[in-house]
């Protein structure tokens, strides 16, 4: 067994319906599912447990109560000292925190409430078998005030898409998946991304060969941010990058750090990739029914994403796009205008939130933060299990923007969804480091990964 993330491949995501189906199909003909899991988290805890001290194993009343049961008993069988009780033992080395799975349909209870508290006290790393006591499979949020915040989770059977997106990252800690010798043999709900990948370039490939993009954005004052996605427009290899900043003299560069930027406008580069709205201020809607109607491709992020939000002709020309040509960028607060709803109602099921989008505006859309979600119409879903705090900086979602922009320019042919798969994993991965990561700093990690 090995930890999951990052994944060496795409893996699918099935929500609690489904992994229900699965595995009410699997014990059909694989009735010792049960001992299997306690296995799996027996050999886990052998594995993790700090100290010589007893694991103290909080089992619930249902099955995810089961598995811890069968796990007490191999380890107890392997000379291992166990505790089953609500209470802690002294100096466990380890809580096996068996309460509550795939079953949780309502707010802990508060005797459960306590014993996760306890569980959290103790001092002991936590196991959370399947999922994290309190955390909701499907959307990875808490069902009340209180869930487990483990170390490691074990996923059984099947991955939950609540494990990855929504709270799920705080509250899983390392996780670990054990399919109990199951294939799934029905659709997944969503698809966790695998590795990215990079446009080949070819050896006899030149600057014309990867395509152009357009950045368009960079109200004054705020001209960093159409910077940063130019640079990384740039760095992930579009033949060539053009700036429209908003308002700035044409005679002044595009990016005295950067001499390869060029100064760009709309009506020179009708078959540019557009990146348009990072740090355009309101200013862009004047732009933005052009924008919509020229360009073959493009990725709409920041001011361009309000102005859509605050303007049901230009939500209709973004709907009246070709297939499979537009990827929208929201944070969640540029989500829930665009949905016109709050912020809560968009994280309380990000999956949701993201396809409603999509469906609703007939294209890519990119719903960011912790487990960023692609969606898109007749897709199945993609959720990143990459990235971290290290991104939660200015200037991220830009450098995000640009980078989809250079993916386009140098795969025309690819449709919306592919390209922002490959390149929020690309971000996500190239932004998993210690401390914070400047969105410059994050744009020469992205150009020399792998
Ligand atoms: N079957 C197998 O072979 C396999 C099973 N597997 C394992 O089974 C797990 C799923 O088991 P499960 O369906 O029994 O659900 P589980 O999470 O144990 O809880 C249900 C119980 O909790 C209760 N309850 C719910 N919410 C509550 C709350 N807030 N506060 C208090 N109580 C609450 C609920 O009560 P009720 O709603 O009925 O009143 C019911 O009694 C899965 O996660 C995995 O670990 C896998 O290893 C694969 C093989
Ligand atoms: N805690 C986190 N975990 C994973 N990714 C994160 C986290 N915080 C931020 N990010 C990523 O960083 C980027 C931030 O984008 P955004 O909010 O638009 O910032 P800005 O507008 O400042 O560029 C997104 O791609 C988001 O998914």
């Amino acid at each position: 067994m090995h930890p999951l993330l990052p994944t060496q491949q795409s893996l699918p995501l099935f929500n609690v319906a489904a992994s229900r189906r699965i595995e009410a199909r699997a014990l059909l003909h694989t009735p010792d599912l049960m001992a299997r899991a306690g296995l799996a988290v027996a050999k886990l805890a052998l594995a993790l447990r700090r100290g010589p001290g007893p694991i103290w194993i909080v089992c619930g009343p249902g099955n995810n109560g089961g598995d811890g049961r069968v796990a007490e008993q191999l380890l107890t069988r392997h000379g291992v000292g166990t505790h089953i009780a609500a209470t802690p033992p002294e100096q466990p080395a380890l809580v096996i925190d068996a309460l509550l799975g795939l079953g949780l349909n309502r707010a802990p209870s508060a005797d459960m409430a306590a014993t996760i508290t306890a569980m959290q006290a103790c001092g002991a790393p936590i196991l959370a078998v399947d999922l994290p006591s309190g955390l909701l499979a499907d959307t990875g949020q808490a069902a009340g005030n209180c869930a487990v915040r483990a170390d490691h989770t074990l996923a059984l059977l099947t991955l939950k898409p609540g494990l990855l997106t929504g709270e799920g990252r705080a509250h899983t800690g390392q996780l670990w998946f054990d399919d109990l010798g199951v294939t799934p043999d029905e659709p997944p709900t969503a698809l966790l991304l695998g590795p990215p990948t990079r446009p080949d370039r070819r050896p006899t490939s030149h600057k014309g060969s990867h395509g152009e993009v357009l950045v368009v954005g960079g109200a004054p004052g705020m001209q960093g941010a159409a910077r940063l996605a130019a640079r990384a427009a740039l760095a992930c290899g579009a033949g060539r990058v053009y700036v429209d900043l908003l308002d700035l003299a044409a005679d002044e560069v595009a990016d005295p750090v950067r001499p390869e930027l060029m100064r760009g406008r709309l009506s020179r580069l009708p078959q540019a990739v557009g990146v348009v709205g990072c740090g355009a201020g309101h200013g862009i809607a004047h732009d933005m029914p052009g924008l919509l109607h020229t360009l073959p491709r493009l990725v709409i992020d920041a001011d361009a994403l309000n102005a859509i939000a605050a303007d049901a002709d230009l939500q209709d020309a973004v709907r009246r796009r070709p297939p499979a040509s537009t990827v929208l960028t929201p944070h969640p607060l540029e989500a829930a205008r665009l949905l016109a709803c709050d912020v809560a109602s968009i994280q309380c099921d990000r999956l949701a939130a993201a396809t409603e989008l999509a469906r609703q505006l007939r294209c890519t859309v990119v719903l960011k933060g912790s487990g960023s979600v692609v969606a898109s119409p007749g897709e199945c879903p993609a959720l990143s299990g990459s990235g971290g705090p290290a991104l939660a900086t200015a200037g991220s979602g830009d450098v995000l923007a640009g980078w989809l922009g250079g993916l386009w320019a140098q795969q025309p042919d690819a449709p919306a969804h592919a390209i922002a798969c490959q390149g929020v994993e690309a971000h996500g991965r190239a932004g998993e480091v210690p401390g914070v990561l400047c969105a410059g700093d994050l744009i020469d990690r992205l150009a020399h990964w792998p």
